[in-house]
């Protein structure tokens, strides 16, 4: 007989698992075959590009009453898919991130399913392990003896921690006494660094008056002199400097700090090193170019995303900290009797989830600790090496072709260029030139959306006009990318000539 509370039968489930098995078996064999069996299919467009109002039009945003039988969802999976842009794609170029890694992909298919949260090793045992495992080995390629880590959703958070955990050493009190009676701390960066120094500044309540923005050289890099300068000039006002943030790997130029020079300024005046190698940490599997990074041995922290040249799926960011003195867990815990029992049957030093700043946690190390498993070190070695391959073909193809020009020799993947259409090619460089120039990158990035066949990020960039940033990571692009991604643009331009004269 059926049993009802409060007029809610409670017999059975309130689902048929038969319907949605069938949902999920269909909605799979969509992905795919029109995700994963055409992503890297260059014949395919990279975005299928509408303006938001009509693209509003053109999905059934509205949430109903009722619900959709499986046929019309699945209608929309697919309209979700063919309006969505395709990173995985050969030519999409647009971000520090890009492709397809297959077996990232699975990782990222049998999260979903298990859905577990990293916090207790009860709940998420298997994910857990894979987590610490995955970090002991960055540690390993960082070349400290030993160190804690953890991983979280972001490049930016990576870097709040560190700042925080900086202060925290500072001053231990902060965690009950908040901010009361602390000196004017001030934080040191490259003018070049990612845009989270500025936000985990006011996020943390250090202020973003109290970052202090040090010079940097020709190509990008902190110069360590101005570093110096600046730090005592600071002592002098008598505020309290207590940490410098280095950049491997900035976000526009791709340049690397000089780390050995300002870990002995760190040194010297006692600072926190934390290096921001989000997007140039990568440079760490390979035996050719880790040199990139020399001295990163001495930071107190790294912030390192496989995400990005690593091509484990977005979010996969990890904050790495030097030796084991607990600093995470004594700075973040919070000992939430309802997760963190002590009492438990097992040894609760794996229930690592209160060393961090969230709750639920998703297991982002399996995506990177799949690939790493699938292709080796040497696989990884392979993929970073091909990369700045790649990227050296680009940069000796640019110097050879009329209308582009070269901002700086890159050391690392992003290539940074102007292009110069025919019809400013003999006039002289003055404001008026200028001026002209920075409406050409904006034009072309607009034709190549609409025709979906390239995506391109291009910016302007500390007093230089709109310039592309081409970033090579993808092991499914190749010379032939290289080469339609500079044709394409001559041919950009030339279909806008082409109708403005028709
Ligand atoms: O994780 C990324 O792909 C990423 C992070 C950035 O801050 C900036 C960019 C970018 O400029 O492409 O990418």
């Amino acid at each position: 007989s059926a049993v009802l509370v409060d007029g809610v039968v409670l017999n059975g489930p309130t689902t048929d698992a038969k319907a949605g098995e069938k949902f999920v078996e269909e909605a799979c064999r969509l992905i795919m075959e029109e995700v994963v069996l055409k992503a890297t299919d260059v014949n395919e467009k990279v975005c299928e590009w509408r303006p938001p109002e009509q693209l509003k039009q053109l999905l059934d945003l509205e949430m109903r009453d009722s619900g959709e039988p499986p046929h019309r969802l699945l209608e929309l999976c697919r309209d979700v898919i063919r309006y969505s842009v395709k990173t995985n794609h050969p030519r999409f170029f647009n971000q520090l991130y890009a492709g397809l890694d297959y077996y990232s992909l699975v990782a990222r298919f049998m999260t979903e399913a298990l859905n577990p949260s990293v916090y207790t090793y009860e709940v998420s045992p298997v994910f857990l392990l894979v987590e610490e495992a995955v970090l002991k080995k960055m540690i390993e390629f960082i070349g400290w003896k030993e160190g804690d880590g953890i991983f979280n959703p972001g490049g930016s958070v990576s870097n709040m921690y560190a700042i925080n955990l900086a202060r925290y050493k500072y001053h231990p009190d902060i965690k009950e006494k908040g901010l009361f009676g602390l000196p004017r701390l001030i934080l040191f960066t490259s003018a070049e660094c990612h845009y989270s120094m500025k936000k985990a500044a006011s996020f943390l309540g250090i202020g973003t008056e109290n970052v202090c923005f040090v010079e940097t050289d020709g190509r990008g890099k902190m110069i360590p002199e101005e570093l110096e300068k600046k730090v005592c000039q600071a002592r002098k006002e008598g505020a309290a400097p207590f940490l410098v943030c280095a950049t491997s790997g900035t976000t526009v130029l791709g340049a690397f700090d000089p780390l050995d020079e300002i870990a002995d300024i760190c040194e010297r005046h006692s600072l926190w090193l934390h290096v921001d190698a989000s997007w140039g940490g990568s440079a760490l599997m390979s035996r050719k170019h880790r040199k990139l990074l020399h001295g990163i041995h001495r930071a107190d922290s790294v912030a390192w995303n496989p995400h990005k040249m690593l091509m484990a799926g977005i979010q996969c960011c990890a904050l790495l900290v030097k030796d084991n003195s607990d600093l995470l867990k004594e700075c973040y815990s919070a000992k939430a009797s309802y997760l963190f029992q002590q009492d438990k049957f097992y040894d609760v030093s794996y229930d690592t989830g209160d060393k961090s700043i969230q709750c639920s946690r998703r297991p982002d190390a399996f995506k990177f600790w799949m690939t790493w498993k699938a292709l080796g070190t040497l696989g990884l070695e392979e993929r970073v090496n091909r990369a700045l391959a790649l990227s050296r073909y680009l940069v000796d193809e640019i110097k050879k072709r009329e209308g582009f020009k070269l901002l700086m020799e890159p050391e690392y993947a992003n290539i940074c260029f102007w292009y110069i259409p025919p019809s400013l090619r003999e006039m002289e460089e003055g404001p008026e030139y200028w001026a002209k120039l920075n409406l050409v990158a904006p034009a072309i990035k607009e034709r190549m959306m609409k025709k979906g066949s390239l995506m391109l990020g291009y910016q302007p960039h500390r007093g230089k006009v709109n310039f592309f940033r081409q970033v090579v990571i993808s092991p499914q692009v190749s010379r032939e990318d290289m080469d339609f991604l500079l044709d394409e643009i001559d041919l950009l331009e030339y279909e806008k000539r082409a109708t403005i004269l028709r």
